[in-house]
């Protein structure tokens, strides 16, 4: 049976590659969007012509779609996860800022409704890929910093991936001594604390996404980079998301877990 999705910021970078994907895939049709600057024109975002178009999620009816692709804003981003969940639709979530506690809180709620759902910080294998090799890392390498740098018109900091990142190298690394105290002579030049591991965010004009991870070691280093040089990049483990969402029970962090 063809699965109707509905796309939060489809008016935005990553929504219009979403609505490029939903449209060739079989089996999947976008039945509305919700943005709120977008004109009422579905056929100028590439919306099949009958979709609809919403300014906020109170216009939403109930029982709009079975599947919410979220590329919006952290402010937007948890009361949008929190009504696709009351609402019975899951969510397929790339949108960055979500709290450790809304993620409890969202978790418990799917728990309840029994819808599944998916966040991810990163679609993209490369990102995927270096979140692993850097959780491995760490168990022999406790020295680490991580360097992310993205677009200039990235609204949060750090990215959700660099955040992760931390998360999973600080669930494996060893007790280990934290360097002496240290003296900035210019403000939070050091970067970023995560529990003892320097987050350093970087925005340009000309990147997309990229993250480097660098361990230090005794007499020896360790880098681990992943580059995304176009959004495109991202689209396969959205697929993948939208194919799978509808078998899980609950919501899952992290496209790796669905794999
Ligand atoms: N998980 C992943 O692999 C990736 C995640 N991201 C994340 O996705 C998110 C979006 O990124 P990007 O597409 O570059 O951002 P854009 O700024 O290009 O797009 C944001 C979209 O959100 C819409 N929007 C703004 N406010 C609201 C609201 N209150 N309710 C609903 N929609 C809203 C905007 O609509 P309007 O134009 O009408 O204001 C626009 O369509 C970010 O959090 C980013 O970190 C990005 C890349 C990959
Ligand atoms: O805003 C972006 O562009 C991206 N956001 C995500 C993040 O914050 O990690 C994923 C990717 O880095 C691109």
């Amino acid at each position: 049976m063809t699965k109707k999705v509905l796309i939060a910021g489809f008016t935005g970078a990553m929504g219009q590659k979403a609505v490029n994907l939903v449209n060739k895939m079989d089996d999947f049709e976008i039945v509305a969007g919700l943005s709120p600057i977008a004109k009422n024109d579905p056929e100028k975002y590439s919306l099949p012509k009958d979709a609809q178009i919403f300014k906020q999620i109170s216009e939403i009816p109930e029982d709009i779609a079975d599947i919410w692709i979220d590329f919006t804003t952290p402010t937007a981003v948890y009361e949008n996860v929190k009504f696709a969940l009351k609402h019975h639709i899951s969510p397929v979530v790339g949108t960055t800022g979500l709290s450790d506690d809304q993620e409890t809180e969202l978790l418990a709620l799917s728990r309840k409704e029994q819808v599944g759902g998916l966040i991810a910080p990163n679609f993209g294998m490369s990102a995927v890929l270096l979140m692993k090799f850097a959780k491995e890392a760490a168990k022999y390498f406790p020295d680490v910093e991580i360097i992310e740098m993205h677009h200039a018109d990235k609204k949060d900091a750090p990215s959700g991936t660099a955040l992760s990142t931390a998360k999973l190298i600080a669930e494996n690394r060893p007790e280990h001594e934290t360097a002496p105290d240290e003296v900035e002579s210019l403000k939070n030049v050091r970067g970023g604390d995560y529990q003892g591991i320097k987050i350093h965010s970087v925005r340009l004009p000309g990147y997309i996404a990229h993250e480097q991870v660098l361990f230090g070691g005794n007499g020896e280093a360790l880098t681990i980079r992943q580059d995304s040089f176009d959004r495109e990049s991202f689209m396969s483990g959205v697929k993948v998301a939208l194919e799978k969402v509808s078998a899980l029970n609950e919501l899952v962090i992290g496209l790796e877990n669905i794999l």
